[in-house]
């Protein structure tokens, strides 16, 4: 997608062994959901234990502004719904089983971590919590739309994560998920506003050094063994 640079990188981030995507697959490429997904199975046979997945989005919640960062703590999968899952199929018992939870999608002391993170970094103000909710893309949001997703509990808009959270919790990886708030969903018939890409890049570029950083020292405090050190309790 242009604004991704479409880049696997392999290093260490303060310490820890990591690879990083730079950019993905979505759905609305053309790709078949299996091979949106498909990173991170490879990424659970190289032994990742934990994901961190982000993303751009459009703000739904009428609380949030362009810049903020949500932490997503649960999800709405509407392709799902129709059934564009990407475990439909056989299951692939090397990885998971038939029917995983998904209850749990977002680790709980992962999240937590996060907002310990962002706090100790000043970055609260900035900082939500709250519901993604993915569509298939790649057109924006009707008005409509974006009032009955609202209505239906989803704080913010996009068109990935879902997918690779569902895949990397069949297969057993720590998922924590963030949002960028690049726009406010338009809910107003009145409203001048128009989502458009060039403003998600560029709300992406003046977060980027802010987010790096929130990602960068949560990883210093990721254990390989997944326990987190430094959160006090
Ligand atoms: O890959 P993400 O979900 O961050 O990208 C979002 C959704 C579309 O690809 C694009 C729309 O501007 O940004
Ligand atoms: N809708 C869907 N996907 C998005 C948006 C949006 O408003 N902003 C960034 N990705």
């Amino acid at each position: 997608v242009h604004g991704h640079a479409g880049r696997l990188i392999f290093g260490t981030l303060n310490g820890k062994p990591c690879v990083c995507m730079q950019g993905r697959f979505h759905l609305y490429e053309g790709y078949p959901i299996w091979k949106v997904t498909f990173p991170i199975r490879i990424f659970k046979l190289l032994g990742v234990q934990t994901v961190i997945l982000t993303n751009a989005a459009g703000g739904l919640n009428q609380d949030y502004k362009v810049g903020d960062v949500m932490l997503i703590k649960d999800h709405l999968n509407l392709p799902g719904f129709a059934g564009n899952n990407p475990l439909v199929g056989p299951n692939e018992e090397r990885f998971g089983v038939r029917f995983p939870c998904m209850s749990d999608a977002y680790d709980r002391d992962l999240l937590k971590a996060a907002q310990v993170v962002g706090a100790e970094l000043g970055y609260s103000d900035f900082m939500k919590e709250g519901v993604y909710c993915v569509l298939g893309g790649p057109s924006f949001e009707t008005i409509a739309e974006c009032r009955m997703l609202n209505r239906l509990g989803a704080d913010a808009v996009g068109m990935s994560t879902v997918h690779e959270v569902i895949v990397a919790r069949h297969c057993g990886l720590r998922v924590l998920g963030l949002s960028l708030i690049t726009n406010k969903a338009v809910m107003d018939y009145e409203s001048e506003e128009r989502a458009n890409h060039e403003e998600v890049l560029q709300t992406g570029k003046q977060r980027a050094e802010q987010l790096e950083k929130l990602v960068s020292t949560l990883v210093a405090r990721v254990e390989l063994n997944n326990n987190y050190c430094g959160f006090g309790d």
